[in-house]
């Protein structure tokens, strides 16, 4: 008997347990029955009380992804990216375990400022800032606004009633080696201004009394995986500050790196070394700061799917099975609930939940029920080769941008978002309903 015959027969007994544990939220388990218990609740529970699809999102790892990153950069500010996701729940951990939080639109200054997130700990983003967006962000008292082009700030300088605190956000030429639509750090792309610019930015911003120029700010991808990017990146934004200095005559006293840091989705990709990133990111500003005489700059990240990727995972029931050139399983929800494989061709980590089962795995593909071929949710995974309709699947690492990006496509309404911790379940956000999406059909 070869190895290749007794790993089939071993597989379904080791099935107790989860293959790769640090792609589930700390202290995830499987329990006697085969069932998923995340936050101290069985994932069986979970589906039959919301229903499916239905997205989970343990507490205990968002607010243990904050501290990792307070414990890595004492002193910085980490700034939650909330474009990864976004609720008033979300909003009071972050900012309870110490975070700052950066957000992009009116709805999400919105949702900020109904979770009591104070004014001055948000940061406004955007490279289309509409008329809208400033003024929810100036009435709310944002912190600061990122200026992303010279256009915006005449718009800008005409809305701030008293002195509003601005960064500029440059382009520092740095590619993150990450999928072409969430690489933002080189020159060809629509986020931030050139460094060849730079100077007249900042003199068009000094020219406005009511605009108070703090720092400079970039962000060079998302899931990036190499913290030797940002080293780069951090060299070149202090170079960029001296040179303010020296053309500009004005020494400015912040510098924030952005977030992007990347996540596990599945057993091969490697684990994003925080510790390394925040040596390599203070050791490289620490040097040219002292190379250009350059005061050390206050540092501040903002990191969205790092924080919250994790700690989610989505529930599916399977509604088909079907064999043909792959066995395609079906599930009750698809690319409206999870648009990244569609649009990145990012992997995940897919298991059956809620039963044990002794049939060997086979790779099949995991589909959603949306009218497209390229409705795939993963690929090519291995499942129990007994998974029925009926059964429950769990995908793994969903926290970061798919509630946030879920749209209704083939008008199925967006499924709900459910906190889990301390054995107990809380809706955070319902799931859209038939009547939701009629509501919105006003036109006779
Ligand atoms: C300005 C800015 N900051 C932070 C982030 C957060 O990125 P991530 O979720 O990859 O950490 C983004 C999104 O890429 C961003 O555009
Ligand atoms: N939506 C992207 C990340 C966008 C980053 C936002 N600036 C993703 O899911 O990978």
């Amino acid at each position: 008997m070869t190895l290749a015959d007794i790993v089939p027969t071993l597989r379904p007994a080791l099935r107790g347990r989860l293959d790769d544990p640090g792609l589930w939220p700390t202290g995830t388990t499987i329990d006697a029955h085969g069932d998923l218990v995340l936050g101290g609740v069985r994932a069986t529970e979970l589906a039959a009380r919301f229903g499916t699809p239905v997205d989970v999102l343990d507490e205990a790892q968002v607010r243990a992804a904050c501290r990792a990153y307070r414990d890595a950069l004492p002193g910085a500010e980490i700034s939650y990216a909330s474009k990864a996701l976004l609720t008033r729940a979300v909003a009071r951990w972050v900012t309870e375990e110490g975070c700052a939080l950066d957000v992009c639109s009116a709805g999400e200054v919105a949702v900020a400022v109904r979770a009591g997130v104070p004014g001055e700990r948000i940061t406004l983003h955007g490279n289309a800032k509409t008329p809208d967006d400033l003024k929810a962000a100036l009435r709310a008292g944002v912190g600061r606004i990122v200026i992303d082009s010279a256009g915006e700030i005449e718009q800008l300088a005409a809305l701030v009633p008293g002195r509003q605190q601005v960064l500029i956000r440059v382009t520092p030429e740095v590619d993150a080696h990450t999928h072409t639509s969430i690489t933002t750090g080189v020159a060809d792309q629509k986020f931030g201004v050139l460094p060849s610019m730079l100077a007249d930015v900042v003199r068009a911003v000094a020219a406005r009394p009511n605009l108070a120029l703090a720092g400079l700010h970039c962000h060079i991808g998302s899931q990036v995986r190499r913290p030797s990017d940002y080293e780069t990146a951090a060299r070149r934004m202090v170079a960029l500050l001296a040179a303010v200095r020296d053309e500009c005559g004005m020494t400015l006293g912040q510098l924030n790196l952005g977030g992007g840091q990347a996540v596990r989705y599945v057993t091969d990709d490697p684990e994003f070394d925080l510790a390394g990133y925040a040596r390599r990111v203070t050791v490289a500003i620490a040097y040219e700061c002292d190379r250009l005489r350059f005061p050390l700059p206050h540092l501040g990240i903002e990191p969205g799917r790092s924080i919250v990727a994790r700690a989610g995972t989505t529930l599916y029931r399977v509604v088909s099975v079907k064999h043909g050139v792959r066995t395609f399983v079906a599930v009750d929800g698809g690319m409206s609930d999870n648009p990244r494989p569609a649009l990145y061709g990012a992997p995940y980590t897919v298991r059956l939940v809620g039963r044990r089962s002794r049939t060997p795995d086979r790779r099949v593909a995991v589909v959603g029920r949306h009218c497209e071929a390229g409705d795939v949710l993963a690929g090519d995974v291995p499942l129990p080769g007994d998974v029925h309709p009926g059964d429950l699947l769990a995908v793994a690492c969903t926290g970061a941008y798919h509630h946030s990006m879920a749209s209704s496509y083939n008008l199925v309404g967006r499924p709900p978002l459910v906190a889990v911790g301390g054995g107990h379940a809380n809706l955070l956000v319902r799931g859209e309903t038939e009547d939701d999406l009629l509501a919105r059909d006003v036109g006779a």
